[in-house]
């Protein structure tokens, strides 16, 4: 049978990220994807132009109507924008008992723009990250959350390791932001002190439009067909390679990254594994 996702994110309207970016993730990866819009973003591969929020209400309905009709096996949040829309997605949770939670905490367009009020960060951090099963920030994103500067290797660490101890059971450290990250290494540390790394090639693109959305709309869908967390997050990484390596350079900006390369190029599929234990 196939699995029911969602996505409570933004839309965007330029289809390299958010809700579309999901959604056709989903697609590729083989579940049947549902959307909670918090906010239509205009916007292209340019940059943002205008922000229009859903009401808090009008979030909650449209998780009110996907949850009660449908066995969703995870959720995942992108663009929350309000402290009032987290309080209204994390309710629902809570009633709808806590499904599988990704939570990408998106904060800021790749343009600049903000995705989500400053006054939201509290929010997030008190309300949602305790329910989530992981969260994957990026550096900006966890200096925030970590409430720290992130500078060496131990910083990603304790930033990590202070996440956790808001009650999220894992955490992704991405890297697309790190400097010299040739590797393109993602650290994940678990709620049991585990940790390892995926990793595979940076690639020289200014074509990243939607790269954090693809990621964890890709660990969304692996972790609702039930697979386990550390492959989930390999196969993650694999489809954004695929996705970035193969990127399609269109539009004038930062061009999206390419949603069907992992399945059409199945080279990167074979490719050695790209989880490290350490
Ligand atoms: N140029 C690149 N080459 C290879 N991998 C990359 C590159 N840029 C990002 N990645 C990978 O893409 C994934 C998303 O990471 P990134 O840090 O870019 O997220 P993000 O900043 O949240 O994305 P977004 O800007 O879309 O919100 C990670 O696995 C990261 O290592
Ligand atoms: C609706 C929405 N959600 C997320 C992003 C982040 O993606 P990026 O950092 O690549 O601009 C975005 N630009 N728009």
């Amino acid at each position: 049978m196939v699995q029911v996702v969602m996505t409570v994110a933004g839309s965007d309207s330029g289809g390299g990220a958010g809700i579309q970016a999901d959604l056709k993730t989903f697609q590729e990866l083989g579940v049947f994807g549902t959307t909670a819009v918090t906010a239509i973003t205009v916007q292209n591969t340019k940059g943002v132009r205008e922000v229009c929020p859903m009401t808090p209400a009008v979030v909650a309905d449209q998780m009110d109507a996907i949850l009660e009709d449908f066995d969703v096996a995870c959720i995942k949040t992108g663009m929350l924008f309000s402290a009032d829309i987290i309080r209204a997605v994390a309710q629902k949770l809570h009633e709808f008992n806590r499904p599988l939670l990704v939570i990408d905490p998106v904060m800021i367009a790749k343009g600049g723009q903000s995705l989500l009020l400053e006054e939201a960060i509290t929010a997030l951090k008190t309300e949602l990250l305790p329910l989530a099963t992981i969260v994957t920030p990026n550096i900006p994103e966890a200096e925030v959350l970590a409430e720290m500067k992130i500078e060496t290797q131990e910083d990603v660490e304790v930033a990590a390791k202070k996440l956790l101890q808001l009650g999220v059971k894992a955490v992704v450290m991405k890297g697309g932001h790190r400097k010299n990250n040739e590797n393109a290494e993602d650290i994940v540390y678990m709620e049991n002190g585990e940790q390892f790394t995926v990793s595979a090639k940076w690639v020289e693109t200014k074509d990243t439009h939607g790269t954090g959305c693809t990621f964890s709309a890709a660990l969304t869908a692996e972790l609702a067909k039930g697979v386990p967390l550390q492959k989930a997050i390999g196969t993650a990484k694999q489809f954004i390679q695929a996705a970035i390596s193969h990127g399609l350079s269109i539009g004038h900006g930062h061009g999206p990254t390419n949603h069907f390369a992992y399945r059409t190029f199945n080279e990167v599929k074979m490719k050695e594994d790209v989880i490290n234990e350490s």
